[in-house]
Protein backbone atom coordinates (compact mmCIF):
# COMPACT_ATOMS: atom_id res chain seq x y z
CA UNK A 1 0.00 0.00 0.00
CA UNK A 2 1.79 3.21 -1.23
CA UNK A 3 -0.33 5.35 1.35
CA UNK A 4 -0.87 5.68 5.03
CA UNK A 5 -3.76 7.80 6.28
CA UNK A 6 -4.66 9.14 10.12
CA UNK A 7 -7.54 10.90 11.03
CA UNK A 8 -7.10 13.99 13.07
CA UNK A 9 -8.65 15.09 16.46
CA UNK A 10 -11.45 16.61 13.38
CA UNK A 11 -11.30 12.87 11.93
CA UNK A 12 -12.96 14.39 8.73
CA UNK A 13 -9.25 15.80 8.46
CA UNK A 14 -7.33 13.11 7.50
CA UNK A 15 -3.41 13.27 7.41
CA UNK A 16 -1.74 11.21 4.81
CA UNK A 17 2.06 9.78 3.96
CA UNK A 18 3.23 8.57 1.06
CA UNK A 19 5.68 6.07 0.46
CA UNK A 20 9.02 7.06 -1.25
CA UNK A 21 11.00 4.65 -3.48
CA UNK A 22 14.19 5.47 -3.37
CA UNK A 23 17.08 4.74 -5.82
CA UNK A 24 20.50 6.06 -6.34
CA UNK A 25 18.79 8.53 -8.62
CA UNK A 26 16.33 9.79 -6.58
CA UNK A 27 13.00 9.02 -5.26
CA UNK A 28 9.93 8.54 -6.14
CA UNK A 29 6.04 8.42 -4.71
CA UNK A 30 2.40 8.91 -5.66
CA UNK A 31 1.06 11.60 -4.29
CA UNK A 32 -2.56 10.10 -4.92
CA UNK A 33 -4.43 7.45 -6.08
CA UNK A 34 -8.41 7.18 -6.60
CA UNK A 35 -8.72 3.58 -5.52
CA UNK A 36 -6.26 4.03 -2.24
CA UNK A 37 -7.59 7.21 -1.11
CA UNK A 38 -10.91 5.50 -1.81
CA UNK A 39 -11.96 4.92 2.19
CA UNK A 40 -10.77 8.39 3.53
CA UNK A 41 -11.20 10.97 0.12
CA UNK A 42 -14.47 10.13 -1.43
CA UNK A 43 -13.92 12.55 -4.51
CA UNK A 44 -12.27 13.85 -7.01
CA UNK A 45 -10.40 17.20 -8.24
CA UNK A 46 -10.56 19.27 -10.86
CA UNK A 47 -8.11 21.67 -10.43
CA UNK A 48 -4.21 21.34 -9.41
CA UNK A 49 -2.43 24.73 -7.73
CA UNK A 50 1.14 25.30 -7.25
CA UNK A 51 2.03 28.79 -4.99
CA UNK A 52 5.56 29.45 -3.40
CA UNK A 53 6.06 31.02 0.06
CA UNK A 54 9.05 32.54 0.92
CA UNK A 55 9.85 31.63 4.93
CA UNK A 56 7.22 33.11 7.03
CA UNK A 57 4.77 33.68 4.77
CA UNK A 58 0.69 32.83 6.25
CA UNK A 59 -1.72 32.18 3.59
CA UNK A 60 -5.36 32.09 4.88
CA UNK A 61 -7.64 31.37 6.11
CA UNK A 62 -9.24 30.39 3.25
CA UNK A 63 -12.52 28.81 1.96
CA UNK A 64 -14.75 29.15 -1.20
CA UNK A 65 -18.41 29.21 -0.65
CA UNK A 66 -21.23 27.11 -1.28
CA UNK A 67 -22.60 26.31 -3.60
CA UNK A 68 -18.82 25.57 -4.75
CA UNK A 69 -17.05 25.05 -1.89
CA UNK A 70 -13.42 23.60 -2.28
CA UNK A 71 -12.47 20.00 -0.68
CA UNK A 72 -8.16 20.17 -0.86
CA UNK A 73 -5.39 17.85 -0.79
CA UNK A 74 -2.25 19.44 0.02
CA UNK A 75 1.17 18.45 -0.66
CA UNK A 76 4.67 20.20 -0.02
CA UNK A 77 7.15 19.86 -2.74
CA UNK A 78 9.63 21.65 -0.90
CA UNK A 79 9.90 23.25 2.34
CA UNK A 80 7.80 22.72 5.06
CA UNK A 81 4.75 24.38 6.33
CA UNK A 82 2.49 24.44 9.31
CA UNK A 83 -0.86 23.33 7.95
CA UNK A 84 -4.11 24.32 9.36
CA UNK A 85 -7.87 23.07 9.06
CA UNK A 86 -10.93 25.22 10.61
CA UNK A 87 -14.52 23.00 11.28
CA UNK A 88 -16.63 25.95 9.67
CA UNK A 89 -19.51 24.06 8.94
CA UNK A 90 -22.41 25.20 11.54
CA UNK A 91 -24.21 22.45 14.19
CA UNK A 92 -20.72 20.16 14.18
CA UNK A 93 -19.52 18.78 17.11
CA UNK A 94 -16.16 20.56 16.33
CA UNK A 95 -17.48 23.14 14.58
CA UNK A 96 -14.71 26.27 15.27
CA UNK A 97 -12.18 23.77 15.94
CA UNK A 98 -8.95 23.81 14.26
CA UNK A 99 -5.82 21.01 13.77
CA UNK A 100 -2.74 21.51 12.04
CA UNK A 101 0.34 19.45 10.87
CA UNK A 102 3.59 20.18 9.65
CA UNK A 103 3.79 19.05 6.08
CA UNK A 104 7.21 17.81 3.93
CA UNK A 105 7.54 16.36 0.98
CA UNK A 106 5.43 13.25 1.03
CA UNK A 107 3.19 14.41 3.72
CA UNK A 108 -0.45 15.73 2.73
CA UNK A 109 -3.31 16.84 4.22
CA UNK A 110 -6.70 16.11 3.03
CA UNK A 111 -8.83 19.68 4.25
CA UNK A 112 -12.59 18.84 3.40
CA UNK A 113 -15.31 21.26 2.06
CA UNK A 114 -16.79 23.24 4.81
CA UNK A 115 -13.72 23.62 6.63
CA UNK A 116 -11.19 26.86 6.32
CA UNK A 117 -7.82 26.48 5.08
CA UNK A 118 -4.51 28.02 5.72
CA UNK A 119 -0.72 27.26 6.10
CA UNK A 120 2.51 28.99 7.45
CA UNK A 121 5.75 28.27 5.72
CA UNK A 122 8.31 27.61 8.12
CA UNK A 123 10.78 27.33 5.00
CA UNK A 124 10.47 28.82 1.36
CA UNK A 125 8.14 26.11 0.06
CA UNK A 126 6.72 25.00 -2.34
CA UNK A 127 3.15 23.69 -2.39
CA UNK A 128 0.96 21.61 -4.87
CA UNK A 129 -2.25 21.02 -4.13
CA UNK A 130 -5.43 19.52 -5.58
CA UNK A 131 -9.31 20.78 -5.75
CA UNK A 132 -12.59 19.67 -6.18
CA UNK A 133 -13.88 22.40 -7.45
CA UNK A 134 -13.16 25.00 -9.66
CA UNK A 135 -11.82 28.14 -8.12
CA UNK A 136 -14.50 30.63 -8.24
CA UNK A 137 -13.55 34.51 -7.55
CA UNK A 138 -16.80 35.64 -6.30
CA UNK A 139 -16.98 32.19 -4.10
CA UNK A 140 -13.72 33.27 -2.73
CA UNK A 141 -14.01 33.92 1.37
CA UNK A 142 -11.99 33.72 4.08
CA UNK A 143 -11.62 34.62 8.18
CA UNK A 144 -9.22 36.39 9.78
CA UNK A 145 -6.10 33.94 10.75
CA UNK A 146 -5.29 34.88 14.15
CA UNK A 147 -9.64 35.24 15.26
CA UNK A 148 -9.76 34.81 19.10
CA UNK A 149 -12.74 32.79 18.34
CA UNK A 150 -11.19 29.65 16.74
CA UNK A 151 -7.53 30.36 18.54
CA UNK A 152 -4.98 28.85 16.02
CA UNK A 153 -1.57 28.42 18.20
CA UNK A 154 0.67 29.38 14.85
CA UNK A 155 4.20 29.10 15.33
CA UNK A 156 6.35 31.93 15.83
CA UNK A 157 8.16 33.26 13.21
CA UNK A 158 10.14 36.24 12.55
CA UNK A 159 8.77 38.99 10.10
CA UNK A 160 5.25 37.08 9.41
CA UNK A 161 4.14 37.99 5.79
CA UNK A 162 0.13 37.99 4.93
CA UNK A 163 -1.34 39.96 1.54
CA UNK A 164 -3.12 43.05 2.35
CA UNK A 165 -6.85 40.67 1.17
CA UNK A 166 -5.71 38.20 4.51
CA UNK A 167 -4.63 41.08 6.51
CA UNK A 168 -8.28 42.81 5.85
CA UNK A 169 -10.05 39.22 6.55
CA UNK A 170 -13.43 39.44 8.50
CA UNK A 171 -13.63 37.56 12.01
CA UNK A 172 -15.78 34.45 11.53
CA UNK A 173 -18.81 36.08 13.20
CA UNK A 174 -18.77 38.39 10.37
CA UNK A 175 -18.04 36.34 7.84
CA UNK A 176 -20.21 34.96 4.69
CA UNK A 177 -19.23 30.93 5.96
CA UNK A 178 -22.22 29.00 4.96
CA UNK A 179 -21.47 25.94 5.42
CA UNK A 180 -23.70 23.21 7.72
CA UNK A 181 -22.95 20.07 9.64
CA UNK A 182 -23.78 17.14 6.85
CA UNK A 183 -23.15 19.52 3.62
CA UNK A 184 -20.82 16.92 1.67
CA UNK A 185 -17.33 16.77 2.12
CA UNK A 186 -15.90 16.87 -1.63
C1 LIG B 1 -6.74 30.34 -5.31
C2 LIG B 1 -6.65 30.89 -6.70
C3 LIG B 1 -6.19 32.17 -6.94
N1 LIG B 1 -6.12 32.64 -8.23
C4 LIG B 1 -5.60 34.01 -8.43
C5 LIG B 1 -6.33 35.09 -7.68
C6 LIG B 1 -5.24 36.09 -7.36
O1 LIG B 1 -5.11 37.01 -8.44
C7 LIG B 1 -3.97 35.25 -7.28
C8 LIG B 1 -3.53 34.98 -5.86
O2 LIG B 1 -4.66 34.49 -5.16
P1 LIG B 1 -4.64 34.41 -3.59
O3 LIG B 1 -3.94 35.60 -3.02
O4 LIG B 1 -6.06 34.14 -3.14
O5 LIG B 1 -3.75 33.11 -3.34
P2 LIG B 1 -3.56 32.39 -1.92
O6 LIG B 1 -3.46 33.39 -0.82
O7 LIG B 1 -2.47 31.43 -2.12
O8 LIG B 1 -4.93 31.61 -1.71
C9 LIG B 1 -4.97 30.21 -1.62
O9 LIG B 1 -4.32 29.85 -0.43
C10 LIG B 1 -5.05 29.18 0.57
C11 LIG B 1 -4.08 28.55 1.52
C12 LIG B 1 -6.05 28.22 0.08
O10 LIG B 1 -6.37 27.22 0.71
C13 LIG B 1 -6.72 28.50 -1.20
O11 LIG B 1 -6.40 27.52 -2.15
C14 LIG B 1 -6.42 29.82 -1.77
O12 LIG B 1 -7.25 30.75 -1.12
O13 LIG B 1 -4.28 34.01 -7.93
C15 LIG B 1 -6.50 31.90 -9.31
O14 LIG B 1 -6.44 32.38 -10.47
N2 LIG B 1 -6.96 30.62 -9.10
C16 LIG B 1 -7.05 30.08 -7.84
O15 LIG B 1 -7.46 28.91 -7.70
Amino acid sequence: MPFTFKRLEVPEVVLVEARQFSDERGHFEELYKRSDFRGYVPCDFVQVNHSFSRRGVLRGLHFQLKPVPQGKLVSVVSGRIYDVAVDLRRGSPSYKRWVSAELTPGKLLWVPAGFAHGFLALEDSHVVYFVTREFSKEHDSGIRYDDPEVGVEWPRVEGLVLSEKDRGLPLLRDSKANFEYGDGLC
